[in-house]
């Protein structure tokens, strides 16, 4: 059986773009994942530890045979091969991959926590996850995602839209 997910990219150390278009060529690569869709990529200023580079973010849109467990096996594994060391909470990464929903199930394990407890927080995920799923609803804020950006609730400010998506992969922008 197939699931549906979502997983937030990032990167603030040197090559930035080249780290991302690495880490979903391993996706695409993965013989249960299939990258449904990529959002464009964002400059966006860091949060929580300020004292670093600007990150690109950005959001795919994946269908897996794998469960949630395996899902984060495998990303974990793409972070250290496309170079991540260990780095502190919130620190400079060269990639992180973060598991933001899969299907409607709420995970609450040490390791993996779904939806990501952060993500209703950061508009660095929420805005790039807008663009490729603008229907995606909170139950948090009671509103979907297209709602929750047009109001005042997400502090939208850091976060510039940078550029297409430029590496492999399906890219569709949705209309609206
Ligand atoms: N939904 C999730 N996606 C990815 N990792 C998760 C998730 N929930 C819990 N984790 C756990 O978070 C741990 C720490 O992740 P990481 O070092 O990337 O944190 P961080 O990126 O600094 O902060 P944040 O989690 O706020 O983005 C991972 O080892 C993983 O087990
Ligand atoms: N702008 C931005 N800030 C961050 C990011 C990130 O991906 N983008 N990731 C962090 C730790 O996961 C901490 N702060």
């Amino acid at each position: 059986m197939r699931s549906n997910a979502f997983l937030a990219l990032g990167s603030n150390i040197s090559d930035r773009e080249a780290h991302l278009i690495k880490a979903v060529d391993a996706l695409r690569a993965h013989h249960a994942i299939q990258v449904k869709r990529v959002s464009s990529l964002y400059e966006t200023e860091p949060v929580g530890y300020i004292d670093q580079s600007a990150f690109i973010n950005m959001v795919v849109q994946i269908e897996t045979e794998l469960n949630p467990v395996e899902l984060l096996d495998v990303t974990q594994a793409i972070e250290v091969e496309v170079g991540r060391k260990q780095t502190f909470r919130n620190g400079p990464r060269i990639v992180d991959l973060d598991i933001l929903l899969y299907e409607q199930e709420n995970i609450e394990l040490n390791e993996l926590q779904i939806p990501h407890p952060r993500m209703w927080d950061r508009a660095f995920v929420l805005i790039p996850l807008a663009e490729i799923s603008p229907e995606i609803y909170s139950t948090r804020h009671r509103q979907t995602l297209r709602e929750l950006l047009t109001g005042e609730l997400i502090n939208k400010e850091g976060v510039e839209w940078w550029k297409e998506w430029n590496g492999a992969g399906a890219y569709v922008r949705t209309e609206n």
